[in-house]
């Protein structure tokens, strides 16, 4: 669990950006405080991926700044971002396992590319993550011998291999029977509290991911339509977190893309005027 007197391990303050002329963020102000598990929700297309990756220094803002412990990944050089990006682990939607390579070597990949260590240890860390995510039987076998709640546990103790302070989640639970969506997002909460860490989860799975999170932002319009507790959201006044929240499909989010002619005019029952459904 988090303590407010741990500080902010995450700090973003006015971020813009755009892809061409979509302001994709606009004026996001968000901060996490260290040992935290962050839920970052949102509708589909709302930005949420995107703000992960300029978390990760893979995209740079537009405008605004993005801080993780103190630094700010779009002002550092190349050695710098390298160093940032290792103490970070990422289990995004699509990292997939290298399929001829075998449980262990996926795991000790990450290990492999960036220290050189004696063999005894890396086997060592490498098992005690595998044991971690309950897998540590499975170290010989090769991906496609996984089902895909296994491989996904295997993508995760691969993503905390090398401790992070920091590990970002897009989607864990995506494709996942509900029983190795309750496994990932037990080991979540477990790991990052093994650690020492702090975890920003974007997911849809919204039941699951409050479960298991301190604090949760709700991305909407390019901005934080609602931010706090779980049981603060669930309570929140916003009509937009709520209909997001309720996974109502209309309210102001419109259920209907704008037209220019009703329903009505269209099927030559009378000329109502005006933006219509
Ligand atoms: N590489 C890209 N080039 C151009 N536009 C992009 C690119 N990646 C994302 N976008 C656009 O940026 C917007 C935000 O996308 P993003 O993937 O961050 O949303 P998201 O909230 O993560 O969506 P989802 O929940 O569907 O994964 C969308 O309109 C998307 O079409």
């Amino acid at each position: 669990m988090w303590s407010v007197a741990a500080g902010d391990l995450i700090e973003i303050e006015q971020l813009r950006f755009s892809r061409g002329s979509h302001r994709v963020l606009d004026g996001i102000d968000l901060r996490v405080p260290r040992g935290a598990v962050a839920a970052i929700l949102g509708a589909s297309g709302g930005g949420k991926t995107t703000l992960l990756n300029l978390i990760a220094g893979t995209l740079r803002p537009d405008a605004g700044r993005v801080r993780v412990q103190g630094q700010e990944p779009s002002k550092l050089d190349r050695a710098g971002l390298f160093a940032l990006r290792r103490s970070m682990g990422m289990l995004f939607q699509h990292s997939a396992l290298f399929t001829d390579l075998s449980v262990f070597e996926n795991v000790a990949f990450p290990l492999r590319r960036h220290f050189r260590l004696p063999e005894s240890l890396l086997r060592k860390l490498v098992l005690m993550k595998l044991e971690a995510v309950g897998l540590r039987g499975a170290a010989e076998l090769g991906p496609g011998e996984l089902s895909g709640g296994m491989g996904r546990r295997v993508a995760l103790a691969r993503a905390v291999v090398m401790d992070p302070i920091l590990i970002l989640y897009d989607e864990p639970f995506t494709g996942l029977d509900p029983i190795s969506v309750g496994i990932i997002a037990t080991l979540i909460r477990r790991l990052n509290d093994a650690l020492g860490a702090t975890s920003i989860v974007v997911s849809h799975d919204i039941d699951e991911t409050f479960a298991i999170a301190d604090l949760g932002f709700i991305l909407g319009g390019g901005k934080i339509i609602a931010h706090g507790t779980p049981a603060e959201l669930r309570a929140s006044d916003s009509p937009l977190a709520q209909q997001f929240l309720s996974g109502r499909p209309d309210g102001p989010v419109p259920f209907h893309y704008p037209s220019n002619q009703s329903f009505l005019e269209v099927m030559g029952l009378g000329k109502l005027g005006g933006v219509r459904p």
